[in-house]
């Protein structure tokens, strides 16, 4: 199956493509607010912001905070943040692209052998903005953003927020692989060598992964070992026993601490 093949990049970051202009707003914004969304990869003065936003939320050292966020790129994981600023009618004084403030953050990563599939994490708004749309701004406009990539289905997992999800369009899926980091040299061909029709991933198996290709023949002695697989993040949720039926009350899925965890996904 093709990857999505890179396209230019939807100007979201751009005044004249801010979030607000999205087909179906939410609550409205105060006056003269514009909201935009960018990788944090293009505005690294914002790091600290973000590590402090995320830290606020779910701790961790600031360290490995700053360090997962560092690694945000085009090629996945891609962090991005909503960002709002005042137009020039409220601020005079602000330039259209001036001060803005972080309200939230998301990030997306690839997932194996469903190579037009992204996995939604750590989205958070700022605790002091929640309950005014942000939420919603923030998850359409990663969806549009995917979506100008090629992207079509978006996964993720919640332990509490399942209704939250539902809400936006989201239905209860099946457990996933997220790629957690890939080096652009060779994350395309890894993950054609990875993608498999759908459905052959090992959905709600507690086994080990083990790849739907079958295996090669020995390779003769002079061929090169081969590259070094993706870094995968098993996936977090294993099957409980007592094969339950999932629901947005009840979830047969676990965390590996032992939660219970809801899978979700939308097509985009
Ligand atoms: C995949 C993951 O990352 S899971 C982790 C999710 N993140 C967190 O738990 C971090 C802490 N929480 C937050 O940061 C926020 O509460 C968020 C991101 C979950 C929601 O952001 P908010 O800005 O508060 O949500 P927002 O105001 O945009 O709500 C959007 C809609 O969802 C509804 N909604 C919000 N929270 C919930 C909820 N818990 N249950 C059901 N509906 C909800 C709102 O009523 C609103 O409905 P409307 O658009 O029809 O009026």
């Amino acid at each position: 199956m093709p990857l999505p093949s890179p396209v230019p990049p939807v100007p979201l970051s751009g005044p004249a493509a801010a979030v607000t202009s999205l087909a179906r707003p939410g609550p409205p914004a105060p006056s003269g607010e514009e909201l935009t969304l960018v990788p944090l990869h293009q505005r690294p003065e914002l790091l600290e912001a973000c590590a402090e936003l995320l830290g606020e939320e779910w701790g961790k050292s600031r360290a490995s905070r700053l360090h997962s966020l560092q690694r945000s790129s085009d090629a996945f994981p891609a962090c991005l943040l909503l960002l709002r600023s005042r137009g020039p009618s409220d601020s005079p004084a602000t330039p259209r692209q001036g001060p803005c403030e972080l309200v939230g953050h998301v990030r997306l990563s690839r997932v194996l052998s469903r190579p037009h599939d992204l996995f939604v994490e750590s989205v958070v708004v700022a605790r002091a903005l929640r309950g005014r749309g942000y939420g919603r701004r923030l998850m359409e406009a990663a969806e549009q953003w995917a979506r100008a990539r090629g992207f079509r289905c978006l996964r993720l997992t919640t332990h509490d927020k399942q209704h939250f999800y539902a809400h936006l369009g989201y239905v209860l899926g099946e457990p996933v692989q997220s790629v957690a980091f890939l080096s652009p040299a060779i994350s395309s061909e890894v993950l054609r060598l990875f993608s498999a029709p759908s459905g052959a991933a090992a959905a709600t198996s507690t086994r080990p992964w083990v790849p739907a290709v079958p295996p090669p023949p020995p390779p003769p002695l002079a061929v090169p070992p081969p590259p070094p697989p993706p870094t995968v993040i098993w996936a977090r949720g294993v099957l409980a026993e007592g094969g339950e039926q999932q629901s947005l009350l009840q979830t047969p899925h676990r965390d590996a601490k032992g939660l219970p965890i809801f899978w979700m996904k939308k097509d985009i």
